[in-house]
């Protein structure tokens, strides 16, 4: 039998997920849940690649086995934590939704209530296995750097004051906190978040995020130093064609979140 899945969020992750997984024989996309007005999009899409999957406002009250979020902050107090209290596991990519006080213990409650687990999936970064393992030994510092192109700051605080069109040299649009970056920055600082929550929290980790003229890739760039000694990670993303603020390897991680729980061998 395969795992039934909703999919809450239908845009470019969401797309792209369900045509990796389209031919998975232990994976059946159950639903899509999408807000009020956007069915017709998601009604297209899945014609292409779920004509299975039933297009919701909510997930179905029946009949899922797992919850795929990749939607936005809304979605985790709108759909996941309904769905952990029902006791389906969730799978969360917009893990920047954590900064908001009181929400990680609302999805722990929820998920305990449930008798189920939330995942919050790596993402667009990599080394959360090292740096939550190194966590274990104790953390000194934690620092994040993000560095995009300007047009994937469009529709942020990043254009107060600056016109991301004629961007000359980089321009540090924030530094601060990553509970900070993560709440004004809610589609760009999901990762400030999930190395954050892997390490030494949202309130102790820098972060430091760039428009830079001169990539074309994601960059991010973590550094963290502790009694496991230190590691300096480098990550060169392509962004994906249909959201440029978004990188392709957030889909890769979350196929492979979904595939995990079907695979008898996982790594
Ligand atoms: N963890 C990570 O590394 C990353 C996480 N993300 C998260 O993933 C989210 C989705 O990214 P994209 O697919 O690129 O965005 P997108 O804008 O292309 O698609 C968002 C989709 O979600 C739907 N949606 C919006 N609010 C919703 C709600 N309350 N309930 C159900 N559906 C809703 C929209 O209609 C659209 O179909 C981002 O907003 C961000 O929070 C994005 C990039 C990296
Ligand atoms: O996809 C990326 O490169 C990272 C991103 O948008 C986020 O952290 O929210």
């Amino acid at each position: 039998m395969a795992l039934k899945f909703a999919l809450i969020g239908c845009g470019a992750i969401g797309t792209a997920l369900l045509e990796l997984v389209k031919n998975d024989a232990g994976l059946a996309a159950a639903a899509i849940v999408v807000p009020a007005g956007s069915e017709a999009a998601a009604q297209d899409v899945a014609g292409r690649l779920a004509p299975d999957a039933q297009v919701l406002q909510a997930v179905p009250a029946e009949s899922i086995d797992l919850v795929v979020e990749a939607a936005g902050h809304a979605a985790i107090e709108q759909h996941v934590l309904p769905a952990l209290k029902r006791g389906i596991p969730a799978i969360v990519a917009s893990v920047g939704a954590l900064s908001a006080p009181g929400l990680p213990e609302q999805l722990e409650a929820a998920a305990r209530e449930g008798g189920t687990q939330v995942q919050l999936i790596a993402g667009a970064i990599g080394a959360i296995d090292a740096l939550a393992a190194a966590r274990v030994g104790g953390l000194e510092t934690v620092r994040y750097t993000g560095r995009k192109p300007p047009r994937a700051w469009k529709g942020t605080p990043a254009e107060e004051g600056r016109d991301l069109d004629t961007l000359a040299a980089e321009a540090v649009i924030f530094e601060g906190s990553a509970r900070d970056a993560a709440r004004l920055f809610p589609k760009n600082a999901n990762v400030a978040a999930t190395v954050s929550l892997a390490g030494l929290g949202l309130d102790r980790t820098t972060v430091r995020l760039i428009a830079d003229p001169a990539v074309t890739e994601n960059v991010h760039q973590v550094e963290a130093e502790g009694a496991f000694g230190r590691f300096e990670l480098t990550m060169r993303n392509q962004p994906l064609a249909a959201n440029p603020k978004t990188s392709a390897l957030t889909v890769y991680s979350a196929v492979r979140a979904l595939r995990s729980r079907v695979a008898p061998l996982v790594i």
